[in-house]
């Protein structure tokens, strides 16, 4: 095994640079730069020389110990002066004299999942809490990574071992009449377990947006002032607007943390008729995005009726400020813009505060193959006796697939997935 190391802080200045080492040399690097190994997890101020006795830096070293460090293998973390020019110096030391090995993006994470620091979710979890951009987003990967997922999977597991030996205790004993009927018991046990997979799986997709971001269209007419509202939102002219009709021909993105909901506003074209090319493929585009949208904000400007309306879309009067009313929204004066947030807040909030561990697709599809399994196994056991041998096998699978969601093996190509956006020094 290699001893690998990277810088775990971005590059550029900083108060601290970060340096970690990891591999069965860390120590041993430890000894030859600092001239001691200190304490483990003890924070201990040292100067770092490299092999002519030259100071490299005055850094503090900590040392973890193989049961007690992230990747599970001995370890150090170089906390060095946040400059270029030290973790440049630090870096070539480790490479030439030390004859370490840069490691790869996610490759201490990688070695923490094989050394079973952590499982194949938490290792889900840690890439989204890395990436995460607001508190929402930070909420649930924490959550996903403080190991939830091997919870529910142990409880699921738990009461389907149990009904697996429900079943094979009647196929032991069939000649010995033991056989109370248990299919009560185990059916009651397998509708437990499925009642919430489905509730995980029902949340999926709200965890994908919440990881993913939400998005919310603008729509409406030609001039309707959707452009001008999307630059009060974003704070900045990231739409053109102009008095002239049809100025917005493809679809504008803002990303916005609305309150710890990643949400992405569209600017869209117009709705309307057109002859103009350019501006009827706008309009298709902003028909096909806004049907791919969470949520679709419609601004009225007379009381037109809007064919593409579904059930918990906003529509609200454009151009407050000339109405006598005053109702609606203004992109130009910011009249009724928070009251539109707090909408599109309580909206997309409503969607996002299930409690799942359940994030991705991948996910989806073992709970789902679960599921469909667990019914059949039901089914099994409802056409008696003869067929319980067949349930326990289809129980077995269903065990298997549940395993699989915070497995250690066969998991390479979920790692390839999950490492390919780790970034540098995790
Ligand atoms: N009084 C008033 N004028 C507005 C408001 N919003 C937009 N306008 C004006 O209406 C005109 C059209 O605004 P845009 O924001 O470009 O409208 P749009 O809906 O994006 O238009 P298209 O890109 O053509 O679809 C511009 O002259 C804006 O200054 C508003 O809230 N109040």
């Amino acid at each position: 095994m290699d001893t690998i190391f990277a810088p775990a802080t971005p590059p550029g200045k900083s108060g601290v640079a970060v340096v970690r080492v990891s591999g069965p040399r860390a120590h041993e690097v430890v000894r030859a730069l600092a001239g001691d190994v200190p304490e483990p997890r003890r924070a201990s101020l040292r100067r770092l020389r490299d092999r002519s006795g030259a100071v490299i830096d005055e850094a503090l070293v900590l040392v973890f110990a193989p049961g007690g460090s992230f990747t599970g293998e001995p370890s150090a973390e170089f906390q060095l002066h946040g400059s270029p020019a030290v973790v440049a110096r630090m870096r070539r030391v480790l490479l030439e004299e030390q004859g370490l090995r840069l490691a790869e993006p996610g490759e201490f994470t990688r070695r923490a999942l094989e050394n079973e620091r952590l499982d194949i979710a938490q290792v889900e979890g840690l890439a989204d809490l890395i990436e995460a951009e607001t508190e929402l987003q930070r909420r649930l990967a924490l959550r996903v990574f403080s190991g939830e997922m091997r919870q529910r999977v142990e409880s699921w597991r738990e009461r389907l071992i149990r009904a697996m030996a429900l079943v094979e205790a009647v196929i032991d004993f069939a000649d010995e009449e033991v056989p109370e009927d248990v299919s009560e018991e185990v059916t009651a046990l397998l509708e437990d377990v499925r009642a919430e997979l489905t509730r995980e799986i029902e949340g999926v997709r709200a965890a994908e947006r919440l990881r993913e971001g939400f998005e919310v269209a603008i729509l409406g007419r030609p001039n309707a002032g959707k452009s001008t509202l999307l630059n009060r939102l974003a704070g900045r002219e990231a739409a053109l607007t102009s008095e002239i009709a049809g100025t917005t021909r493809d679809v504008i993105e803002v990303r916005i943390d609305l309150d710890g909901l990643p949400v992405t506003f569209l600017d869209t074209a117009g709705l309307r008729e057109t002859d103009d090319v350019v501006e009827a493929m706008g309009v298709r585009r902003a028909l096909e995005r806004a049907r791919a949208a969470d949520l679709r904000i419609f601004l009225q400007v007379e009381d037109e009726v809007f064919p593409e309306l579904r059930p918990g879309d906003i529509v609200v009067a454009a151009k407050a400020d000339l109405r006598d009313s005053r109702e609606g929204v203004s992109g130009l004066t910011g009249e009724g813009v928070d009251r539109l947030l707090d909408e599109v807040k309580e909206k997309l909030g409503r969607i996002a505060s299930l409690p799942v561990t359940a994030t991705r697709e991948r996910h989806r599809q073992a709970m789902q193959a679960a599921v469909a399994g667990i019914d059949r196994a039901v089914e099994e056991v409802r056409q008696g006796e003869a067929r319980l041998e067949i349930a326990g096998e289809e129980l077995r699978a269903v065990v298997a697939s549940l395993s699989g969601l915070v497995g250690y093996i066969d998991v390479e190509h979920v790692l390839d997935e999950i490492f390919s956006r780790f970034c540098l020094g995790k």
